[in-house]
């Protein structure tokens, strides 16, 4: 598992003048669960839809576990990819799904399939077209992980279930990957979620990634400034200015350590994952470059 699973340079993909992947660069080791957060039409999908091999980049390049995507047979049983809004077919039983998995799959495990279908409490005659949402999403999830893939895709897995079923898919989701040795990307646009179950982040927002890495790097290397107003005159070399929020008397800055070790400024305090996301999502907007003073007081 040395090999990282997703490794991007200059990634791009366009729909007409439309671009909704630009110059992406990754590099996401093996053995993670990796959260992909962002907006409506941050190019989540897009980012997934190129690691799954459904579409091909415009431009750059993209290899996932070592590869080009979908090469051939023997790269694409090793991902299990679940599209956005969980596909089963609603005329086939959950018995027939499985029949389906065995047939299509070379490296499918039936005894794995059949095992966490009781875990999880689905009838096997029952059709699918009658499970609810969170029976649904279960199901497919139990299919790609069957495959016994390397690398599971998840396109917004929970987005359409209730908090309980989001809870127990996301349960099962952690129990699999301590059961078998396989990576995982997933969308969402829950911080919560990610926060709970992912250790690794990248945060996509206007086509473009804004920050990736190890979630307790992150939140270990962002930082909330607070001081007076027209105190901070300048960032110590490798500080980057994330944000910065001026009222009459304070200024509030968020900024990102890019320098090995803990920062060194007084008064500087962590912030957490979520204001961290929130922060990077505001930037992207672009609504205000952040200076350190106001420039216009
Ligand atoms: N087949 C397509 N043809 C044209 N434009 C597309 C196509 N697929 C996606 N787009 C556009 O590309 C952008 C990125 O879409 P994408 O579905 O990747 O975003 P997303 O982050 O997954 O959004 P959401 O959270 O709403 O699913 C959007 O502006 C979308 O409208």
């Amino acid at each position: 598992m040395n090999t990282p699973v997703l490794t991007t340079n200059a990634l791009t993909k366009r729909y007409g003048k439309h671009t909704a992947l630009t110059e992406a660069t990754l590099d996401i080791p093996a053995g993670r669960i990796v959260g992909l957060v962002g907006p409506n039409g941050a190019g989540k999908s897009t980012l997934l839809a190129l690691a799954a091999g459904l579409i091909r980049p415009s431009s750059g390049h993209i290899e996932v576990l070592g590869r080009t995507p979908a090469a051939d047979a023997k790269q694409l049983a090793r991902v299990g990819f679940v599209a956005q809004d969980t596909p089963v077919y609603a005329n086939l039983s959950v018995a027939d799904h499985l029949k389906l998995g065995e047939k299509l799959n070379p490296t499918w495990d039936k005894a794995f399939a059949a095992e966490r279908i009781t875990r999880i409490g689905l009838g096997l005659d029952k059709k699918a077209g009658r499970l609810s949402g969170g029976q649904k999403a279960q199901l497919a999830l139990t299919i790609a992980a069957a495959k016994r893939p390397e690398l599971l895709i998840f396109d917004e897995p929970v987005a359409a279930l209730d908090p309980l079923a989001r809870r127990a898919l996301l349960q099962n989701l952690m129990e699999l990957v301590a059961d078998i040795e396989v990576s995982v990307i997933l969308s969402s646009h829950l911080i919560s979620d990610v926060e709970r179950v992912c250790d690794h982040l990248v945060i996509l927002a206007e086509s473009r990634v804004q920050v990736a890495g190890e979630i307790d790097d992150l939140t270990a290397d962002h930082h909330r400034l607070v001081g007076p107003r027209g105190s901070f005159t300048e960032l110590p070399n490798g500080v980057e200015l994330i944000s910065a929020d001026h009222t009459d008397r304070q200024s509030t800055l968020i900024v990102h350590n890019t320098n090995p070790g803990p920062l060194d400024l007084p008064g500087a305090e962590p912030i957490g994952l979520e204001d961290m996301v929130l922060t990077y999502l505001h930037r992207a907007e672009g609504i205000a470059v952040p200076t350190l003073q106001e420039a216009h007081a």
